[in-house]
């Protein structure tokens, strides 16, 4: 608990060190998002709208997994607004888990079952009720109750019954299924970055669905993201409003609109081809990647900007609408990435013209089960530079090996 507190509070009053463009995307990362949205600043005019699409065969289940993940975000928001000491629990592996990662996963789970009823529904999710039925956990157990009924019933369009505990702790178990290669399966984060939640950061609510191994759709919602673009590095109102969500189904491209419900725009990837003129994404948290490596790649590459280091599956989100050109995540010996640390974030940037692969070139396998078994570490870019990336993360993978 002292850890989590500690990191909690360090994150806040951390500023970064390094160049001031990176400052800049920091700040505006970082930031931007704490400070109250101005609700009287408009939005930018949409670059294209969305036709309402009546050919497309997930459209049902895309608006279903929007509006969860839109109610998800609420929770979360409401949550990181009032964080008390109490939300925040230590998991097993001793990494932090909230009531908004109990309560984003019971929310997303009850509105999927019910609004999309099916003989065979599946949620690959990464929590479960084990310790919340722990008997010391009943009051935590009885707040997330309180925020998911309240949730539930802030979206007012039909009348749902109120939840019991019981159901809540049904519906976070509804996450325990294996996936796999047949039919279809829903993957939750409730919230990936925790840490980033915990620090008033980025983080994200991301839900993909599994049709026969492939990821045909993707949500996600990113409460802290700023809608405005940064490519280029503009400077930064303190005013910019946040709150982002994107979405893609499966050849039909990915699209990103407010989280309180603006009209949907089109999002494309950088197309710059120029390694030198790119930036890359990487985890914020140390531990989560290698940034040794990558800087050794970044110089290999001869990129000039400094690493923008941002929480969540925020990182993919951006890089869809052009923030950054490249995503690197090479985790430490023997971490086991999780699918639904990458399924939502995958297809919103591949339907955006992005490629996403291992570092061995191959694309990522959702198929196998509740982990991904793949080489070394994730890569992500436009599909030009890709082949540089690739050639560059090769040989500073074996120079590092070779200097072992
Ligand atoms: N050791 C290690 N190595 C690699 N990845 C790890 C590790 N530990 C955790 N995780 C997973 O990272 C998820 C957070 O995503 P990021 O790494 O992109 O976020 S961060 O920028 O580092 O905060 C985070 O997701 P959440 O648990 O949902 O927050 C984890 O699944
Ligand atoms: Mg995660
Ligand atoms: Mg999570
Ligand atoms: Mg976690």
């Amino acid at each position: 608990m002292a850890i989590i507190l500690s990191t909690a509070l360090l994150g806040c009053i951390y500023v970064h060190p390094l160049t001031r463009i990176l400052y800049l995307d920091h700040y505006y990362y970082t930031y931007a998002p704490k400070l109250k949205s101005i609700s009287s600043l408009s939005l930018k005019p949409p670059r294209n709208s969305v036709r309402a699409a009546s050919i497309m065969s997930y459209d049902k289940e895309l608006a279903t997994a929007k509006k969860a993940c839109s109610l998800a975000a609420r929770l979360c928001q409401k949550v990181q607004r009032a964080l008390l000491q109490s939300d925040v629990q230590s998991k097993s592996d001793k990494s932090p888990v909230t009531v908004a990662d109990y309560g984003s996963q019971a929310v997303v789970s009850f509105i999927l079952e019910k609004e999309l009823p099916s003989r065979s529904f599946s949620l690959v999710a990464e929590e479960d009720s084990g310790d919340l039925r722990k008997e010391e956990s009943q009051e935590t157990l009885q707040r997330i109750t309180k925020l998911v009924n309240e949730t539930l019933a802030s979206d007012g369009t039909e009348n749902v019954s109120l939840l019991s505990d019981e159901d809540v702790l049904t519906a976070i178990d509804s996450g325990k299924s294996e996936g796999g290669s047949f039919g279809q399966h829903w993957v939750l984060d409730p919230i990936d970055g925790t840490k980033g939640f915990l620090r008033g950061d980025q983080y994200a609510i991301a839900l993909g669905l599994l049709d026969e191994g492939k990821v045909v759709l993707g949500v996600l919602a990113c409460p802290n993201l700023p809608l405005q673009t940064s490519a280029g590095h503009v400077q930064h109102n303190v005013q910019d409003k946040v709150g982002c969500l994107f979405f893609a189904q499966v050849g039909t491209g990915t699209y990103m609109q407010s989280l309180d419900g603006s009209q949907p725009t089109k999002v494309d990837v950088s197309s710059t081809e120029n390694a030198e003129d790119a930036s890359f994404f990487e985890s914020f948290e140390a531990a989560h990647s290698l940034h040794d490596l990558t800087s050794m790649i970044a110089k290999k590459l001869s990129i000039k900007a400094p690493p923008v280091r941002i929480d969540s599956q925020a990182k993919y989100g951006a890089l869809s609408r052009g923030d950054g050109t490249i995503y690197m995540r090479f985790p430490h010996r023997g971490y086991r990435e999780k699918i639904w640390d990458h399924a939502a974030g995958c297809i919103v940037v591949t339907e955006a013209g992005g490629v996403v692969s291992d570092a061995a070139g191959n694309p990522l396998d959702f198929s196998r089960g509740r982990y991904l078994d793949l080489d070394t570490g994730i890569i992500v870019t436009n599909q030009k530079l890709m082949p540089t990336l690739l050639k560059a993360v090769q040989e500073s993978l074996k120079e590092k090996a070779s200097s072992l």
